[in-house]
């Protein structure tokens, strides 16, 4: 608080309600640096479950706010593909969330890639050409050895000795060209997987976008499960099927008993074994990805909340919960690794009894003994090239997990449903609550009780109060953050609950606590209010907010990059861009909880002036504020005390009457000019 000694503290502010987007609290809540405790819940004086966030705010100690469906898919405010280069995003299937769907998963993943399905089918032809280059090689090379063996007339064997070369330069060239167009395919894909992915996450208002170790594991090692699906799955898995195909047919020309005989080692090398492999890695494998999240998690929140956890004497609790996670993380890496190398060298045993296998097969057929090696050494490199897919098979298990979580963020926010404000949106709406009563807890003090307000279009009210009187909790029931045990809220007549979870954010927004600024510049950060926004708008709600004299004088200008969380900004610097932010979105009902928190007194007023003056005639404002300078021109001001209206009236009547209005005004206004002394 910067508004003297005399204004009370804010508590940790945790469950304030944040449904906007790009405006997820990075962490528990205002002021917790921890997350909730993710590390085990080891923080003292806090409940030990996590912090959990609903959508549109965060419940403390994993208890959602009465009647709250926390499993509510949450909508995105800002459609994440305006937000990117290439355009709305193909549409994600439904996976199932947290699946054992993980083929479901894969899918809805999958369609992601079909933009550059015609480059991974090159690359997977290439694929399949090398493999069979290989194996060409390998019984060319057979064949030639065995031959010469018998010294016959150089010209029987030019063709084999020029096949052989051609052979061995080609299947360099084309593992070459394979490895590129593999690579240039999937990784345009996963670019733009990425950037959906963190537009996604931006436009998020559940937990997933408040970790934010997560969502960096979200970032990456999800994403990165896409790359190997893609690189170590389905195209060598593809490869290695067409090419044992190729194989066989190949072998069925010198015999076909001996082809049967390599058609069942390669069923055995290419089904089997990857089956027996993904069954014994399956579960180990799903709990990985999770708990690789978990301990991005812990990582940034060791990091960020260092000092907290110092203060509190709690490092070395925290640090003993990472260290039981990661200590978990390494045993199951290490049973996957054990299992991978006994299903390696079973492959391996395939592979030398079916040569051994076909051998016998082929000479009791009555084959040549230079085929017969041929056949052989064919054998164990088709079998070798099968194996491929035991390999793909166990790094799809591997890999479910992390395609589930990133199926389930894409199906659950990617949809480029058009949900971001376009422009500004018009006409008013009458916001009404009546007997509104919120509890966070069954048997605690409620945090409203029994409030009614009314809001019509174009009215400016003021919610002041003390700490903990339940402000915030206003804003989130009316942002349907919160709902209600008794009582309603309603927009136009319309229960708040009752309207989409993308309808409410069009007509009712703003700057809820401890708005998010994301690493990234001044106009991107901006464009989250509304990605459309032209250059004017840009520069009016940047003067709005008091923002413009300094993005001026910026050498970049809007592309100033504005730092990690904004960090190089001041933290007045911080507030205003997330104002101006606020009033891009412009909603018809603007909710502004503290949006000159961290601003000097004159800043402060000159601030709240312009943006209420900014707002269009027909839109109606929700102030809420701990300063009650400048409230002078609203049409009402509430007072909240322990949830409870205590006084309502104009700023003219509430300070010319007794009460806690008037006192805190008076001292207010003595702190603010340095009389302190005298205030009564
Ligand atoms: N998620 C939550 N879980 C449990 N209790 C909560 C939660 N959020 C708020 N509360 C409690 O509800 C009461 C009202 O909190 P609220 O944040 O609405 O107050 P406020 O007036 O906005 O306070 P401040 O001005 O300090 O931000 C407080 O007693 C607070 O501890």
């Amino acid at each position: 608080m910067t508004d003297g000694p005399a204004v009370p503290e804010r508590p940790d502010g945790i469950g304030r309600g944040n449904p906007l987007p790009g405006a997820a609290a990075d962490g528990a809540g205002r002021g917790d640096p921890v997350s909730g405790a993710a590390a085990g819940g080891v923080v003292p004086g806090r409940p030990d479950q996590p912090v959990r966030a609903v959508p549109g705010g965060v419940a403390r100690d994993g208890i959602t706010p009465a009647g709250r469906d926390p499993g509510a898919p949450a909508a995105a405010e800002v459609n994440p593909a305006e937000l990117l280069p290439g355009g709305p995003a193909p549409t994600v299937a439904a996976a199932t969330p947290g699946t054992g769907g993980g083929a479901s998963a894969e899918r809805a993943v999958l369609r992601l890639a079909r933009p550059y399905l015609g480059r991974l089918l090159g690359a997977g032809l290439l694929a399949a050409a090398t493999e069979f280059a290989g194996l060409a090689l390998m019984a060319t090379a057979t064949w030639l050895l065995m031959s010469a063996a018998g010294r016959p007339p150089l010209d029987r064997l030019t063709v084999a000795i020029v096949a052989v070369r051609a052979l061995a330069v080609s299947r360099g060239v084309l593992r070459y060209t394979e490895r590129l167009a593999g690579h240039d395919a999937v990784l345009r894909m996963i670019t733009d997987v990425r950037a959906r992915v963190f537009a996604t996450l931006v436009a998020r208002r559940d937990a997933t976008a408040q970790r934010t170790g997560d969502a960096l594991s979200r970032l990456v090692s999800d994403v990165e499960a896409v790359q190997d699906l893609l690189l170590r799955v389905l195209v060598p898995g593809a490869a290695a099927a067409l090419v044992s195909v190729l194989a066989v047919g190949s072998a069925a020309l010198i015999s076909l008993p001996a082809a049967g005989v390599l058609a069942v080692g390669l069923l055995v090398a290419g089904v089997a074994l990857p089956v027996l492999a993904a069954g014994l890695t399956r579960r180990a494998a799903d709990e990985v990805a999770p708990l690789r999240g978990a301990l991005a998690v812990d990582a940034v929140d060791l990091t960020h909340g260092a000092a907290d956890l110092a203060a509190f004497g709690a490092t070395g609790t925290a640090l003993a919960a990472a260290e039981t996670r990661a200590g978990r993380l390494a045993r199951l890496e290490r049973r996957l690794a054990a299992t991978g190398f006994a299903v390696d060298a079973a492959g391996v045993l395939v592979g030398g009894l079916t040569a051994a296998a076909v051998v016998v097969v082929a000479l009791r057929a009555g084959v040549g003994g230079v085929l017969v090696g041929v056949l052989a050494v064919g054998t164990l490199a088709a079998v070798e090239v099968s194996l491929a897919l035991v390999g793909a098979a166990r790094q799809r298990t591997q890999l479910r997990a992390g395609l589930a979580r990133l199926a389930d963020l894409l199906t659950g926010a990617g949809e480029p449903a058009p949900t971001a404000p376009a422009g500004p949106a018009t006409g008013g709406h009458d916001v009404r609550f009546a007997g509104v009563t919120v509890r966070y807890r069954e048997g605690a003090a409620p945090a409203l009780a029994g409030v009614d307000l009314d809001l019509p279009a174009g009215r400016r009210v003021a919610v002041v109060g003390p700490s903990g009187a339940g402000k915030s909790t206003l804003a989130a029931a009316l942002t349907g953050a919160v709902r209600p045990d008794a009582g309603r809220v309603t927009v136009d007549g319309v229960d708040v609950s009752d309207l989409a979870d993308e309808e409410l954010p069009r007509v009712v927004g703003g700057l809820l606590a401890e708005a998010y600024v994301f690493h990234a510049t001044v106009r991107e950060n901006l464009l989250l209010g509304r990605p459309r926004a032209d250059e004017a708008e840009l520069t009016a709600a940047t003067r709005a907010a008091g923002l413009l004299d300094w993005v001026r004088a910026q050498p970049e200008g809007w592309e100033t990059v504005v730092g990690e969380q904004g960090g190089q900004l001041s933290g007045g610097q911080r507030q205003r861009l997330a104002l101006a932010r606020a009033l891009l979105a412009t909603p018809p009902v603007l909710v502004l909880d503290e949006p000159t928190e961290g601003l000097d007194p004159a800043a402060a007023d000159a601030v709240l002036a312009s943006t209420l003056a900014a707002t269009p005639a027909g839109h109606s404002v929700l102030l809420i504020s701990h300063r009650l300078s400048g409230l002078a021109g609203l049409d009402e001001i509430v007072v909240l005390d322990a949830g409870r209206v205590v006084q309502r009236g104009r700023h003219e009547e509430l300070v010319a009457r007794p009460g806690w209005y008037r006192e805190q005004w008076l001292l207010q206004e003595a702190a603010e000019r340095g009389y302190l002394a005298l205030a009564p």
